[in-house]
């Protein structure tokens, strides 16, 4: 345990210096290759329970500590011990021991050690204080940045509360039935034959009761089915993909709705990305689901004048880099990583790639603009302004309830998400 504390420690620290969670992770698989499934298990659930409720954590180690630690590895310890003793069932007094003795191997300092000692057997007295008392700053209620939770409540004042609150709960695990192979009801049976409960959410997506490791789904290798956010699973539908279609997954790796468009119908589908690693996922996935994509094309989708043959897409989907503000139960690091002023940023990327797609679209033709992303200057300010700019261009209603204006806010059973469908007169 204690070892699987000091890694965290240090997985918590370069996350909050900088880095993302993932990539983080990855390097720490690889430097660790003798770390058991268990340790891997724990070293993830304090470096994610650290992140989803670092506003909390660190408002009530605020209250307790005169000053932070020089050593800020003594301070991430704290944490992680912290979110431990409030967020696992492992007995109170095992906590602080580990703590204690993970804080030997980080200092020689007797002061220290006792300082650790002191500070979670303080907080054990005095739990129910220092939780109202933690929760009397928004951030330490919500944990998210004041900024984020300001920008929330302006934006979507009868929302936010339950959109901050969804960010905060561990994601469920949803599939998607590749149903040109099989349809819901008999993959639903699979799941029960092998003893995994699910149940269906709108709009055909599978939730497991229980997220269990990929290699125990039924047919996974096959490709029988997917891992995918039900409502990341909305967009292929959207983009009214038919029979024999030229059709541009224009941002499309690691490849989850490029291989939905082919499950769905038999079309001529361009994937580009302009990650070369990330592709390779794509064409990893491809494989698994036995589809094939009439080319894979390594490049900017903001530049078609370097890779496009000429050829005006039906379809495109532009599922653009962004804030990521939507996915945060999945990506608990994104909300102390982004600044307010990224958006912007994203902004200008977004309107780069959108106008030069729009270039190459057959007339009649459709695309969709997708975002994960929950922030108005990503999606419909950056729509308003492009309909502004482009007379040829008009909105498709969407026939989803769960989609106002666009925009699917995050809650228990999916991420959020922005789709606008433009059709080009
Ligand atoms: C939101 S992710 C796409 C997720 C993907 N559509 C899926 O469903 O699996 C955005 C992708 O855009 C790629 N990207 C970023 N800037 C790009 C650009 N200028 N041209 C092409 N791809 C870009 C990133 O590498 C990333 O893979």
């Amino acid at each position: 345990m204690i070892k699987t504390q000091l890694i965290a420690v240090s997985v918590v620290s370069k996350v909050l210096a900088g880095s993302s969670l993932t990539a983080v992770l990855l390097e720490c698989w690889q430097q660790h290759a003798t770390l058991s499934g268990q340790q891997k298990g724990a070293i993830q659930d304090f470096s994610y329970g650290v992140l989803r409720f670092y506003g909390q954590l660190s408002e009530i180690l605020a209250i307790l500590l005169s000053k932070p630690p020089q050593d800020k590895k003594i301070y991430y310890l704290l944490l992680i011990s912290l979110y431990q003793l409030l967020y696992s069932k492992l007995p109170a007094y095992t906590i602080v021991n580990q703590a204690v003795a993970a804080s030997r191997t980080l200092t020689r300092s007797i002061k220290i050690q006792g300082l650790v000692n002191a500070v979670l057997r303080n907080f054990i007295r005095q739990k129910e204080m220092l939780l109202a008392k933690a929760a009397e700053k928004e951030v330490g209620l919500y944990s998210h940045p004041q900024w984020w939770i300001d920008k929330l409540r302006a934006q979507y004042p009868h929302h936010f509360h339950a959109v901050l609150n969804a960010d905060n709960k561990r994601p469920p695990m949803t599939l998607r039935v590749n149903q040109s192979k099989i349809n819901i009801a008999a993959y639903k049976q699979l799941l029960a034959n092998s003893g995994m409960e699910s149940r269906l959410i709108w709009p055909e997506a599978l939730m497991l009761n229980k997220p269990v490791g990929v290699e125990k789904l039924p047919g996974f290798n096959d490709g029988l089915v997917s891992i995918q956010d039900a409502g990341a699973q909305l967009a292929a539908p959207l983009l009214d993909v038919q029979q024999g279609m030229r059709v541009l997954d224009a941002c499309a790796a690691p490849g989850g709705k490029s291989g939905h468009l082919l499950e769905l119908a038999d079309i001529s589908l361009t994937v580009l990305d302009n990650n070369k690693s990330r592709l390779i996922q794509v064409k990893q996935n491809l494989e698994r689901l036995q589809k094939r994509a009439a080319c894979i094309v390594c490049a900017d989708a903001a530049h078609p004048d370097v890779w496009w043959d000429g050829k005006l897409f039906d379809r495109i989907l532009a599922d653009v880099p962004c804030s990521s503000s939507g996915v945060v139960c999945r990506h608990p690091d994104i909300k102390w990583l982004r600044r307010e002023s990224d958006l912007q940023k994203f902004s200008v990327q977004q309107q780069a790639i959108l106008h030069a797609l729009w270039q190459i679209l057959a007339r009649n033709g459709k695309l969709l603009y997708a975002t994960c992303s929950i922030f108005p200057e990503e999606n419909k300010l950056l729509i308003k302004q492009f309909l502004q700019q482009h007379s040829d261009a008009r909105i498709e209603p969407l026939s989803e309830p769960k989609i106002q204006d666009g925009q699917l806010l995050p809650d228990i059973q999916h991420d959020g998400f922005f789709y606008t469908r433009l059709h080009k007169r």
